[in-house]
């Protein structure tokens, strides 16, 4: 499969040292790919750095197939961007703003109400932008963002401050979206939402990539030697993955003792701070 993004030992420093430090990785076509940190790790320097916002100090990006200093503005129009911050126009209804993204784009009307469907926003759509609720801005947001149908989708924390329902409800548009064929590049402070989202995920900490992987894969990698098994008071026991542990959960078995067994697979957020003694 093709790596719609590629990025080979990508370096960028400020001021006060390297916000990107040394960053290799891909995204493969069609996936979607978790890019996971601590706050300051530098997600957003990466899709900056991806969507041509800041350039690289050294280092080599490559983007739907091309060297990024030879993407074009048309090359865009297969790209789609959920920042930080809103381009919607606070005046204008949040079909206005679609029309007018739309007709910046040669999009037709009936495209504008089909996405505002998709999101949820049909009945709303005359609403001013200003007076949405933050849930109704970030799926207005989103329409814009997939107006154009876009083949690669940046998302920077889509659904950050977000309401449980209104997270839900914008995970099955990704996953959608995603089924439909398009490559979602998104960046998260939410592991549960990477866990449950993403093909792949990628951790950065301090401008570096400390591991990547698909969930599942991490997990087993950083996986414990141990194994809990539940005893009939309830009780949790540990044993170790050894002889001792087998003959130890043997003897469990036979008292009748043993309701269930466990191994202990950290999550997400487990993995990260074992790699670098931080919380997200
Ligand atoms: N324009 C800038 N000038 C100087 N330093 C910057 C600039 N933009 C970002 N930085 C620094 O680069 C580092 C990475 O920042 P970045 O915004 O990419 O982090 P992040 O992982 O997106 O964090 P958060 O989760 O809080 O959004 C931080 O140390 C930040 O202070």
């Amino acid at each position: 499969m093709e790596n719609l993004i590629e990025l080979k030992k990508v370096c960028l420093r400020f001021d006060l040292g390297f916000a990107i430090d040394n960053l290799t990785f891909g995204v493969r076509e069609r996936e979607i790919f978790g890019f996971l940190g601590p706050s300051g790790a530098g997600k957003t320097t990466t899709i900056k750095l991806l969507t041509k916002q800041l350039k690289r100090k050294s280092g080599a990006i490559s983007l739907l197939g091309k060297d990024i200093d030879k993407v074009t503005r048309s090359d865009y129009d297969e790209i789609g961007i959920l920042s930080d911050t809103s381009n919607l126009y606070e005046r204008m209804s949040i079909q206005d703003n679609l029309n007018f993204f739309a007709d910046l784009r040669g999009i037709s009307r009936s495209q504008v109400s089909e996405v505002l469907d998709r999101v949820s926003l049909g009945e709303q759509r005359k609403q001013l932008f200003k007076k949405c609720s933050r849930g109704m801005k970030q799926r207005a947001i989103l329409a814009s963002a997939v107006l154009h149908h876009p083949k690669l989708l940046f998302l920077d924390e889509p659904t950050s401050g977000l309401d449980p329902a209104t997270s839900q409800e914008i995970h099955s548009l990704l996953l959608d979206l995603n089924r439909e064929g398009t490559t979602i590049f998104l960046t998260t402070h939410n592991m549960e939402e990477a866990d449950k989202l993403c093909h792949r995920v990628g951790i950065i900490n301090q401008g570096k990539l400390i591991a990547c992987g698909t969930p599942r894969d991490l997990k087993l990698e950083f996986a414990r030697d141990e194994i809990r098994v539940m005893t009939k008071d309830r009780q949790y026991v540990t044993v170790q993955k050894n002889e001792a542990g087998a003959e130890r959960i043997a003897e469990l078995i036979k008292n009748g003792d043993c309701m269930t067994i466990h191994s202990s697979e950290p999550n997400l957020e487990e993995i990260f701070l074992q790699l670098t003694g931080r919380e997200f």
